[in-house]
């Protein structure tokens, strides 16, 4: 089995805020996330497909299709956006690392299996800052 990935860039504003719980106890457990006007990071999301390579390409995924369907699938949907106002599949979740990862694994994966017929997606990498970062295996 071959791991192929590939990164892709967004930037986003956001806060964490949980709706069931008073103001002071947002800003108690968020601290300056929960800054009522957003901050915004510049994400990095790392797409990993795991399989095997097609005898007459070589590629376990053709990257460049894979690009293609993550930006359209996911970026487009994320980059210069507010998580919390602007994105569908984000209403009503708290703007975490580890819910984006679950929801984008949501639209990725049945999409990538379309796109990599020996394999399939095995890992989204996700960076919110260069410090902190959250990865998901589907499980
Ligand atoms: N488990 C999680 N913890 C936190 C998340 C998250 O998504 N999942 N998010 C945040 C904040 O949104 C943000 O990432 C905090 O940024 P910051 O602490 O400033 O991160 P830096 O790496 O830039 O900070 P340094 O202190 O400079 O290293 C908080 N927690």
């Amino acid at each position: 089995m071959i791991h192929v990935s590939r990164k892709e860039h967004f930037n986003a504003a956001h806060k964490l805020w949980n709706p069931n719980w008073s103001d002071e106890k947002n800003f108690e457990v968020f601290g300056p996330c929960a800054n009522v006007n957003w901050h915004g990071h510049n994400f990095e999301l790392i797409v990993t497909v795991k399989g095997m390579p097609d005898p007459e390409t070589g590629f376990v995924v053709d990257l460049k299709k894979l690009s293609t369907l993550i930006r359209r699938l996911v970026i487009d949907k994320v980059d210069h956006k507010n998580l919390n106002v602007d994105v569908d599949f984000m209403q009503g979740k708290l703007a975490s690392c580890e819910t984006l990862v679950m929801e984008f694994w949501k639209i990725l994966e049945p999409a990538i299996k379309d796109i990599t017929p020996n394999g399939g997606l095995y890992k989204l990498k996700l960076y919110e800052t260069p410090r902190n970062f959250v990865e998901y295996f589907g499980e």
